[in-house]
């Protein structure tokens, strides 16, 4: 440290600060380094040495850099080397059979020329040229290919101003790491902010929800015989003509921007049917969230990564053309099963990826025999699973993230031979009115690296309100599913032992819990009831009922009676006990009732984990015929028949009725399905329903 009172420039500098400070406008320094003017003694020195007149540069070791640019160059390191990798891809495959050693740059270059290929327009024979790294950053002239900057074509020159389509390169941010995505997000997109937590705020523009009207699925003979069609189906058709027009739509938007995003990454945490994704995009947003949300690549598997299994380009910020034939709104979002893609135009709205690639799965894994289903999944520590159904904010994430059992996953799961496995690598949890104290591992989770979608947060602190609604109800947060402590790495497990079905009551009517036959367990899945007010509508003060078949028809592909047959058919294989769990009103309907605390749906999900539920004693309730349990610790008894919590006796009877009639009418489309070999399970099933 340079203390020395005689030399001139820290004597000049400190004058300075002085005046300001009697300026009234700076005064820290000032006092910290008094001069004896306001009553401090100045530091002495007893060394009268002539050299210590000059003010030395006191660093021992020289200096590396003789400019900020060189100071700068120092501060980053290239990322670890990639060792030689072996391709079967590569042309000088030896002789004897065994794959050839290519070099980083050949893999660098057979990378570029994949996602080239990906951007690539299906009418112009050439283009686009591809190029690494973000068009701002400086390019190294040594000729050292580094991962961030790498020429697919020829050394382009780089000029912001040119912007003809035939000229301009597409700079690609390959697989960025959450640092590098948060300094996109903060510098180029608007409405991104570091909340206090760390997290990344983030906007997602008009719609702040998925936009299951505009969900279209290309009908050709295939998909014709296999697929769900016609009422009730999620599955909007189009053809693949209209499919190419949007694909060119997305693609040259995508090319016509300074730079994309491409993250390459898994689905399904089950090796043998791991299915390798693109997502091509144009936000930082939307990178970091799919970075959270699908498996992320070691960068080894990145290396050996290959072509793509399937491709999403979003477009989101650029409007489908309403000319073109099928569409109704100016957002559509498009599968091609055949062409395994799927083009995202008019929304930004992150969670259409996240279910889109659910959706494909929900076509592909059935074709494998395998079950995939809307659930959240965890375990026990005596390796006992167990599997959460329901529809949006019924209460998945919230209760399969549970601190006495391990996370398997909390939305999206198959069910193989060899048990169960998580298709995501993340969560996405709803934050609306979340608290330290009631959710805590997934108040913890949010820090940094996790994508925080259109919350309100102080606008100086960086305090986030998870009360305010302000820009939507539906305020969520993605993180990579290891920020829950006890997530379970690889995230797969035995068979599962229970099946919740969660329904968000918002009529109050239906028991806390109940125990279900297969028959009930299987009327209750096709069924896929929840009643939710909706919270931001001005005056809607009826409880609205949702039935979506299997908890999730927005996603499913295949008649919900494939799904239905698969699933009775692995629990009886496995003797796994049904439940159906009310997270929803006691006590009165929406309006006059409470919903029930979430302290008591913890002790009954306990309750049945433990398997001293299933030893408790039973009475069974009218119309719905459900087995409710008398007692559970924890738990006050009165609640646990719903008649006993109305004050209006007639009012819980008339509305009991009311959600009968609603289910017997919703079923009325699934009467003429059979559900496995035989009529035997269907007829059984449609008696498993309400009687009155
Ligand atoms: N008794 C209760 N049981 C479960 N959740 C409750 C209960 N009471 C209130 N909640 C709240 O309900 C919400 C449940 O949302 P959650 O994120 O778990 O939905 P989800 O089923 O995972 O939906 P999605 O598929 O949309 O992600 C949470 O905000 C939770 O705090
Ligand atoms: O997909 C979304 O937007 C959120 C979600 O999990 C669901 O709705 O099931
Ligand atoms: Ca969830
Ligand atoms: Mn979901």
């Amino acid at each position: 440290m340079c203390v020395h009172v005689p030399c001139p420039v820290y004597r000049e500098r400190e004058r300075e600060t002085e005046e300001m400070a009697e300026n009234g406008e700076f005064s820290f320094t000032s006092r910290a380094r008094s001069t004896g003017r306001n009553g401090l003694p100045r530091i002495q020195t007893n060394n009268n040495n002539k050299e210590t007149l000059v003010c030395h540069d006191d660093s021992a070791t020289p200096i590396k850099a003789k400019t900020i640019d060189e100071l700068h160059s120092l501060q980053k390191k290239r990322s670890t080397p990639s060792t030689p990798i072996k391709s079967p891809l590569a042309t000088g495959t030896a002789a004897d059979g065994s794959f050839a050693v290519i070099s980083e740059e050949e893999r660098q270059r057979q990378q570029l020329q994949s996602i080239s290929a990906s951007l690539a327009s299906l009418t112009r024979e050439r283009g686009p040229k591809v190029v690494k790294g973000d068009p701002a950053t400086p390019r190294k002239v040594d000729g050292q290919p580094s991962t961030h900057s790498f020429h697919y074509t020829s050394t382009p020159t780089f000029d912001d101003n040119i912007s003809d389509s035939a000229l301009k390169f597409t700079h690609v941010l390959y697989n960025l790491s959450p640092a590098e995505l948060y300094e996109q997000a903060v510098k180029y997109e608007k409405g991104s902010f570091i909340t206090s937590s760390g997290a990344l705020a983030t906007l997602s523009g008009a719609k702040t929800g998925r936009s299951p009207r505009d969900k279209r699925v290309v009908k050709d003979e295939t998909t014709e015989r296999e697929l769900w069609w016609g009422k009730g189906s999620p599955n909007i058709e189009m053809d693949e003509h209209t499919f190419l027009v949007n694909r060119e739509r997305a693609v040259d938007y995508l090319n016509s921007l300074d730079k994309v995003f491409v993250n390459d990454q898994f689905l399904n945490w089950d090796p043998e049917h791991r299915i390798k994704v693109r997502i091509v995009s144009a936000r930082a947003y939307h990178s970091l969230f799919m970075h959270n949300m699908c498996i992320r690549p070691t960068s080894e598997e990145l290396e050996d990564f290959g072509t793509p299994d399937f491709t999403i380009y979003n477009a989101g910020q650029f409007p489908c053309n309403r000319y073109t034939h099928y569409m109704t709104s100016s957002t559509s979002i498009d599968i091609n099963l055949a062409r395994k893609e799927m083009v995202i135009l008019g929304t930004q709205y992150a969670g259409e990826m996240k279910k889109g690639l659910f959706s494909l799965m929900h076509y592909l894994m059935p074709k494998r025999q395998i079950l995939s289903l809307h659930s959240g999944c965890n375990m026990g520590k005596d390796g006992d699973v167990a599997l959460f159904f329901g529809l949006s904010g019924t209460g998945k994430t919230t209760l399969s993230t549970d601190h006495n059992r391990y996370l398997i996953g909390d939305d999206e799961h198959c069910w193989s031979d060899n048990g169960v496995s998580n298709i995501e690598g993340g969560c996405y949890a709803k934050c609306i009115d979340l608290s330290r104290e009631k959710e805590p591992d997934i108040w913890n989770a949010i820090k940094f690296g996790t994508v925080l979608e259109n919350i309100v947060f102080d606008e100086h602190t960086r305090e986030v309100d998870y009360l305010d609604k302000s820009v939507t109800e539906n305020t969520r947060a993605a993180y990579p599913i290891e920020y829950i402590p006890n997530a379970k790495i690889p995230c797969v497990g035995p068979h599962p032992k229970n099946i919740i079905l969660l329904a968000c009551d918002a009529f109050g009517v239906l028991p806390p819990v109940s125990k279900l036959s297969l028959e009930q367990t299987m009327y209750h899945f096709i069924s896929g009831y929840t009643a939710l007010v909706a919270g931001t509508e001005e005056g809607v003060k009826e409880p609205r009922a949702t039935f979506s078949a299997c908890f999730g028809a927005a996603f499913i592909m295949l008649n919900p009676t494939k799904y239905a047959a698969m699933l009775a058919e692995k629990m009886q294989k496995h003797g796994a006990t049904g439940w159906l769990v009310n997270t929803g009103w006691s006590g009165g309907s929406y309006g006059s009732g409470n919903r029930i605390k979430l302290a008591f749906t913890r002790r009954i999900i306990d309750a049945i984990h433990s398997g001293t539920l299933l030893e408790a004693s039973y009475t069974k309730t009218p119309v719905f015929g459900l087995e409710i349990p008398t007692e559970i610790e924890g738990v006050p008894s009165e609640i646990l028949d719903p008649e006993n919590t109305w004050s209006d006796m007639k009012a819980y009877k008339d509305t009991l009725l009311k959600l009968g009639t609603l289910f017997k009418k919703n079923f009325e489309g699934f009467v003429n399905h059979k559900i496995g070999e035989d009529n035997k399970l269907t007829d059984e099933i449609l008696a498993a329903g309400p009687l009155f």
